[in-house]
Order: structure tokens, then sequence, then C-alpha cells
């Protein structure tokens, strides 16, 4: 069934339509055959679907495909866990039946403190969700399907509505973003609010570095009993940026806090990762000329719910307000991401706080506006899906590097395909055709 699945679905990312094709023929045979898949051929065919992701203009296709693929998988997936026992419904039970006593106090005390809003275990919790360990990662499961449980209680009493508001800034380095964040910051604690901070920072996963980290930043938020700062590191790769964030926001608002702000240097693409993980993308741009402006990306302007021009005082208002003009005119070039929303763009200044209650009255509009029309709920279940995907695909392509046959093979390949031997879509043919058929 490996080999027949490896035929039916062509590897090559341009024949998506083979794909479509390929897969209606494998249900075919499947029922047919009224045989469920076992892994070793459920497996190459989610991961050949989860390559397609890769390619933006597919996004329709492959949600098509993936729904077929996913019914196929799933079939076989609960044979093989109804053979051992273990269905993904008991997989949770199990993991808290075999907690040890001592695991059983961990957790209950990190729950019962996270939820009376303890600092210190909240900051235990994060660390448990970031570990590598194997056995930690399950135990983080445990505790945060226990989180999750309290927070859907709140939302229920909340009348179904969201507990916190979750705002994602992003902006170049020397923005302004944690100036920004310890006005805003301090204005919201003393408005009675809970405020926390979760910094991703990108470069923590590509160069060991750090762009944030090295310099002691909101120095006066970081000693407010109502915040949380929290650098959030990112474990090797984008996915790993969703995972430990996403997971991280989870605990923070169990903890009680109702802002969570959600930081990130616009480098790389974890800035796309945070918009997809928040209720407001909010873009910060200094009023700076062409070069510093160069380094913000396009598409990135397309996620922003609302741009920011950062220190805007002094001589840098004229600038400021060119920024802002350039800026709104370029938004109504935009697609428009929402029914009831136009981007804004507003001018701020940290240092004399002009702006920054009307920016969060803006902000509140913009809340108020997503919530009463039901969009805010359908960008959470959004997101979520693209959350359980991103971290399919990276499970399944890790699963796939580390298999033995795989990585006999692939120095081979590789230089086949260097070479000019082979064609890239051949070798990956051949690895699949390997990795399925050796099991
Ligand atoms: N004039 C003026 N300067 C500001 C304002 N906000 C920030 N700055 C200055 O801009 C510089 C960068 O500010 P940060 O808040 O550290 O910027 P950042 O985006 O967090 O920078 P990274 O941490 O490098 O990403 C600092 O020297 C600040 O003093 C403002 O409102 N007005």
């Amino acid at each position: 069934m490996g080999t027949l699945a490896s035929e039916l679905l062509p590897a090559s990312r341009a024949s998506c339509l083979n794909y479509r094709d390929g897969l209606l023929k494998l249900e075919q045979v499947l029922l047919n055959r009224k045989r469920k898949m076992g892994p070793t051929t459920a497996f190459p065919i989610l991961h050949r679907v989860a390559a397609l992701s890769s390619i933006r203009s597919t996004t329709a296709l492959r949600h098509s495909l993936c729904k077929p693929t996913v019914k196929l998988c799933y079939a076989s997936l609960c044979t093989l866990q109804q053979m051992r026992c273990v269905s993904t419904e008991t997989a949770l039970s199990q993991h808290i039946s075999d907690l040890t006593d001592r695991e059983k106090r961990l957790l209950t005390k990190l729950y019962d403190g996270l939820i009376r809003g303890q600092r210190a275990a909240l900051a235990e919790s994060i660390t448990l969700v970031e570990t590598q360990h194997p056995r930690k990662k399950e135990l983080a499961q445990v505790l945060l399907q226990r989180v999750l449980a309290f927070r859907q209680e709140q939302e229920k009493r909340n009348g179904g509505n969201p507990v916190a508001f979750r705002v994602g800034l992003s902006g170049p380095p020397g923005a302004g973003k944690s100036s920004f964040i310890e006005v805003v910051g301090k204005m919201l604690t003393g408005r009675g609010h809970k405020v926390s901070v979760l910094a991703v920072d990108p470069s923590s996963c590509t160069t060991g570095g750090s762009l944030m980290g090295d310099k002691t930043r909101m120095t006066e938020l970081s000693r407010d009993m109502n915040a949380y700062i929290r650098p959030s590191p990112t474990s090797g790769t984008l996915g790993g940026v969703t995972r430990t964030t996403n997971e991280a926001i989870v605990l923070c608002e169990g903890a009680g806090y109702d802002i969570v702000l959600v930081e990130t240097v616009g480098v790389g693409q974890s800035e796309f990762a945070v918009a997809d993980m928040v209720d407001m993308f909010v873009l910060l741009i200094p009023p700076a000329g062409g070069d510093e402006l160069q380094g913000i990306k396009r598409g990135i302007i397309e996620m922003a719910d609302l741009v920011v021009v950062t220190k805007s005082d002094g001589e840098l208002v004229v600038p400021a307000r060119r920024i802002q003009a350039e800026y709104t005119s370029a938004l109504k070039l935009l697609r428009k991401k929402s029914k009831v929303w136009k981007p804004k763009v507003v001018r701020i200044s940290s240092e004399t706080g002009q702006g920054v209650p009307e920016l969060w009255d803006t902000m509140l509009q913009f809340r108020d506006a997503m919530l009463n029309c039901g969009e805010l709920r359908i960008r959470r279940q959004t997101q979520q899906k693209v959350w359980l995907w991103n971290l399919i695909q990276e499970n399944a392509l890790r699963h796939f590097q580390q298999h033995p046959a795989v990585r006999a093979e692939l120095p081979e390949l590789e230089r086949r395909v260097t070479s000019g031997d082979i064609s890239p879509g051949l070798a990956a043919d051949l690895l699949l055709k390997v990795f399925s058929s050796v099991q």
C-alpha cells in the first residue's frame, strides 16, 4: 500500500491536480478493498499533503486535499491506536493515570498556583511547555489541558467571549517597541488590567544569538506586579515559535492576564507566525527614511490591523506625519482583511505619551467590532487549524528526516541531485518510497 500511495500521489508540487486525482483514486482503491490504511501508507500521504502547504497560492486546493487525506489517515490511525488500546481520547487520561505521585503533586502545585495568578507558578509552567524532555512534554500537555478546561469555563461565564485580548506587535529593530510596550503596559496596569508580554526572538533559533535579550528592556514594567514579561524562546523552527508561544499565551490567560502582548522583531518569518496567533496585529514603524523601511516586508503590512508610527515628537513629528500619509495611501491599495475593520495608521510618542490613550481606544474599537460581528471567533478558530497543520508538518518532516533508511539513502541522493544526475522530484520520490517500504 505504501508503494500504491507513492504511485498515485506524484511528489511533484507542480502537479497539484494530480494530487487530487491521486487521492480520489486512492480513496476508491481503499473503499474497494474495504481496508484501512496502515501507518506505512498513511504517513507518506500526510507528509505529501503537508508539503503542499509551502505553496501559498494553493491554499484552497490544499484544504480540499487535506480533508480526504485526513479522513483516510484518521481511519487508519484509529485502527492502529485501537490495536494498541490507545485512542486519542484515552491518550490523555492514560498520561494522567501514568503519573507518579511526585508528578501529580507537581502538576497540582503548578495548576493551583497558576489559576491563583502566582507569577512563580506561571513562570515554572511556561518553562515546562518549553522543555524538549519527552516526559516533561507529556506533563506539560496534561497541565495545558487542565488550563484549557479552566479557560473554557471562564469563557462560558463571559458569555462565550474570549477572556483575554491578544495583541501582536512587530517592527524593525529600534522601531521603539519596548518603549511602546512600557508606556502602554503601564497605562493598562494603571487601569486595573493584568498585562503579560511574550517576546519572541527569532534570532535565538537561527543564530543562537539574540536581537532582543542583550539589553534591559521595559525596566519599569518589569517591576510592576500586574505585569509579567517573558522572552519566548524558539525551539529551532517556526513551528517552535508557534508552539511554545501559543502555549505560553494559554498559560498567561489561565493565570488571569487579560491582555497578552506578543512582541517580535521584524526578522525572518517570525512575525508571520505571531500574526497567526493573535486577535490584533500591530506594526510599529519608526519615522525614518527609505533604508530603514526597506526591511519591512510588504506581506507583513498586509497582515497589519493597525500601523503605529512611533517617536512622533520634537523634530521627528514632520517625518512621522509624512510616513503616516505614505502608509495611509499604501494601505488603501491592499486587500481588505476584515469586513468590519479598515486598518488605520496612527502616530504616537512613547516619550511624551502623546497619542497613547487614543491608540488604546482604537484598539478597543477594533476588538469590539471584531467580537460583535463574530470575526474574532472565526479568526481564532482558523489560527488553531493553522497551528495544528504547522505542527503536523514539522513533526512529519522530523520523523521522515530521522528515519534510518532515509538517512542512509540521503547523502547519495543529495549528491546525485546536486550533480544534476537526477531531478529533485525523483530523489524525493525515491526517498519517500524507501521511507514507506521500510517501517
Ligand atoms: N524621540 C523618541 N525616541 C524614542 C521613542 N521611543 C523610543 N525611542 C528611542 O528609540 C530607540 C529604540 O527604542 P526601543 O524601544 O529600544 O526600540 P525597540 O524596537 O524595542 O528596539 P529593539 O529592542 O532593538 O528591537 C531608543 O533609543 C529609544 O530611546 C519616542 O517616542 N520618541
